[in-house]
């Protein structure tokens, strides 16, 4: 079925988060990976929230960087906030972002969660070059590296990066001092793993839309991917306008989510009901999620639960959706504290976000203006701190 035909036959009704095994992903066989990429076509037109397992990520890399994520978050907050993330005042987004310093929702009061941020950053024992587009997301000292934000979200920048991007350039800020020794290596070891797959993902993604499988190489040179180590406390009090995340859209191509297992805390919102749908971590898997410049690329509009029933009642035809950046929040009520680690990555910052020929047509024209990747971060910045 053709892509256009198939979204306009979708609901984008869903009760749960459909699982994808990675395996065939590196398949020799062209059909495989095409067999892969049709389930990651469908799970995209629905929750727009899929687990991967099998996903090539090292379980020592992940013991490594949530060890040092608890080890980090436990020290003295004075120790934190000298590499506090000044976001809000300076042009650097990275470093310690401490609680309540973001609101995600504006009708919350506020996000509880704690945060330490970084940009792409090479290895130590890596030599400065990276001619291989294939294991790195951006060159080392390229001028427009990044940003994130004290959000939800990751903002970034990158080589490439349109002028308008350049307050979010800078270095990543490191913490010194007791149990901090193998703090960098453990967090860039999982990272660079989680852009090592964030690259295997976007073939896949260009596959589900009836692409090429080598669409988004040249886009993505210097990848945008903007990590984020988060800290959520346990909340007593189930209170709607305080919460660990509110509820909110990602803003890059897709984000590759680690969740500590055995904590309830992540839910989706479906669009098509209204419902909160739970995203539990799942032992072994890591949760991708569409983001907004997914919607772009696939002129997608967020379809809001009260345009999703006809007058009757009945739940319309997701006529819209073809790739959903779908709102999701975080709420940990489970007693103990609870960690996960996203990881946003998007095009190159002078990337023009224009519809994917197979996402528009006569009868489904263009809905976005067409800007560049920076220019809309820039412009999600702008909303969420000035
Ligand atoms: O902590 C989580 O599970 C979700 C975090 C999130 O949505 C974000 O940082 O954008
Ligand atoms: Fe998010």
């Amino acid at each position: 079925m053709s892509l256009l035909s198939e979204a306009s036959e979708t609901q984008a009704l869903f009760d749960r988060i459909p699982v994808i095994d990675l395996t065939r992903a590196t398949s020799t066989t062209p059909s495989d990976r095409q067999a892969l990429a049709k389930e990651v076509r469908s799970a995209c037109m629905t929750a727009g929230f899929f687990y991967v397992t099998n996903h090539g990520i090292p379980k020592p890399k992940i013991d490594g960087v949530f060890n040092a994520s608890k080890t980090f978050f436990a020290q003295e907050e004075g120790r934190k906030m000298e590499i506090r993330n000044q976001g809000r005042t300076t042009s650097n987004f990275k470093g310690y972002v401490p609680p309540l310093s973001s609101n995600n929702d504006p009708k919350n009061k506020g996000d509880l969660h704690e945060g330490f941020c970084i940009g792409y950053e090479a290895l130590p024992s890596e030599s400065t070059s990276h001619s291989s587009s294939k294991s790195m997301p951006r060159q080392e000292s390229a001028p427009g590296q990044e940003s994130a934000s004290s959000q939800g979200e990751g903002g970034e920048g990158g080589e490439g990066a349109t002028t308008s991007s350049a307050k979010t350039v800078g270095d990543n800020l490191w913490p010194s001092g007791d149990g901090m020794d193998t703090f960098r290596q453990d967090v860039l070891g999982y990272y660079h793993a989680a852009v090592g797959l964030g690259r295997t993902l976007f073939p896949l993604f260009a596959m589900a839309l009836g692409m090429e499988e080598g669409w988004f190489d040249g886009k993505t040179r210097n990848a945008a991917a903007i990590m984020r180590l988060l800290h959520y406390p346990s909340q007593e009090v189930r209170d709607e306008r305080v919460m660990g995340i509110g509820a909110h859209t990602d803003w890059e191509c897709f984000t590759i989510l680690w969740q500590q297992p055995g904590i309830q805390a992540l839910q989706v919102l479906s669009p098509a009901d209204g419902k909160w749908v739970d995203a539990p971590a799942i032992e072994g898997a890591l949760v991708i999620n569409l983001g907004d410049q997914f919607m772009r690329w696939t002129s997608t509009f967020l379809l809001a639960h009260f345009e999703a029933r006809t007058e009757d009642g009945d739940l319309r035809a997701n006529v819209d959706g073809i790739f959903q950046s779908n709102v999701h929040r975080a709420i940990n009520t489970s007693g103990a504290e609870r960690y996960s680690i996203p990881l946003f990555f998007g095009t190159d910052y002078d990337v023009l976000l224009e519809p994917i020929p197979s996402c528009v047509s006569g009868e489904r024209p263009a809905k976005y203006e067409v800007i560049t990747a920076g220019e809309f971060i820039q412009e999600r910045l702008r909303k969420t701190y000035m």
